[in-house]
């Protein structure tokens, strides 16, 4: 038998930190509380944060009315692989049913992914194709008509939000305030706000029908077919933003037991990735998480994935390797080194 849940993720208000005149010491405390949340599960609600709820529930229908279109329609946007005459880099596009794969198993799921475009960065997706594998452009659906603004400016919105966390990330480490001539890899407080001023980010449309197999426990090896496996996020923090169906995202408790994480109106889930755990040499983990969809309505959910910049330099950070007994766990990386890896090896 699952045992039933005993506990909740914390809901951070994070409105002190879009207030101008609101008083330090409340930013302080929410950030202290976003650092509990991260240290205790790696996951939390975040309320406050000025999208308007009409905004986020146009985000959802119009991901569900996509996924609703004939396939010929979804397959105008179809990924292929990187370097081919169609065009694909092998990462943006629609992905149909059962493509995805996490833990070696097929999640039942369709999929749409956006990446930030490299723009000033590089001139490659001007140039193909063919494209390099994430060097092309987005591939943005025809219908519904809006999609596309409505969907950049939401982007806009929900990274402002990514830097609010990040920065209430390194007051929660209490990192050393910045200084005048800071580079990339200083280690103070801005250093995860710096590191993501050129944000690689990701946004993903997930469709979810139900799960056929109803069958069997929830515990885990009882299972068969998952919406999407147990994985950790592999970036920097993940602001998830889904329909109202409840008993789908499961989130795994530091004992090793499942917790079901459902939605609020209006609120984010929020999770770190493994390059927040890499950064603080495990003060913080990345925590595992799953979705099982067994209702019988079409669940969708809309996570955009708030990573560091391509180039950004990945390394245990000195003052959590002294909180952690002295020794650094991880190697360095880039950011762009371990989001290539991930792309090859289809995210396992
Ligand atoms: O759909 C969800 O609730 C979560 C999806 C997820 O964990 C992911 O895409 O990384
Ligand atoms: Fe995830």
């Amino acid at each position: 038998m699952a045992k039933p849940p005993i506990e909740n993720l914390p809901i951070i208000d994070i409105s002190p930190f879009l207030d101008p005149e609101c008083p330090a010491a409340l930013q302080d405390l929410a950030a202290r509380d976003i650092g509990y949340a991260c240290q205790q599960y790696g996951f939390f609600y975040v309320k406050g944060h000025g999208i308007p709820n009409e905004k986020l529930d146009q985000i959802i229908a119009l991901a569900r009315e996509f996924f609703s279109l004939p396939m010929e329609e979804k397959e105008k946007i179809k990924r292929y692989d990187a370097g081919g005459p169609e065009g694909g880099d092998g990462a943006r596009g629609y992905q149909g049913m059962g493509e995805n794969i996490t833990d070696g198993k097929r999640d039942v799921q369709e999929a749409v992914d956006f990446y930030r475009e490299w723009g000033e960065d590089s001139d490659a997706e001007k140039n193909g194709p063919p494209f390099k594998t994430l060097h092309g452009p987005n591939l943005w659906p025809e219908k519904p008509e809006v999609i596309k603004p409505v969907y950049l400016d939401y982007i806009e919105k929900v990274k402002a939000i990514g830097k609010i966390l990040v920065r209430a990330m390194g007051m929660a480490l209490e990192l050393p305030p910045s200084m005048e001539g800071a580079t990339q890899e200083s280690e103070d407080r801005e250093i995860f706000v710096r590191n993501t001023d050129r944000c690689f980010w990701v946004m993903r449309l997930i469709g979810y029908p139900p799960l056929e197999n109803q069958v069997g426990s929830r515990e885990e090896g009882d299972i068969e077919e998952f919406s999407c496996g147990a994985h950790t996020d592999y970036g920097c923090l993940t602001l998830l933003l889904s329909d109202p169906t409840p008993s789908a995202l499961q989130v795994q408790l530091r004992d090793g037991t499942w917790m079901n994480a459902d939605p609020i109106k209006g609120a984010f889930v929020i999770n770190i990735g493994d390059m927040i755990e890499r950064w603080t040499n495990g003060v913080w983990k990345s925590t595992r998480h799953r979705v099982i969809h067994r209702g019988n309505n079409y669940r969708v959910s809309v996570p955009f994935f708030f990573e560091p910049n391509f180039d950004a330099v990945v390394k245990p950070l000195g003052e959590c390797v002294q909180m952690t007994g002295g020794e650094s766990l991880y190697e360095k990386t880039t950011y762009g080194k371990h989001l290539l890896g991930k792309v090859f090896g289809n995210f396992i």
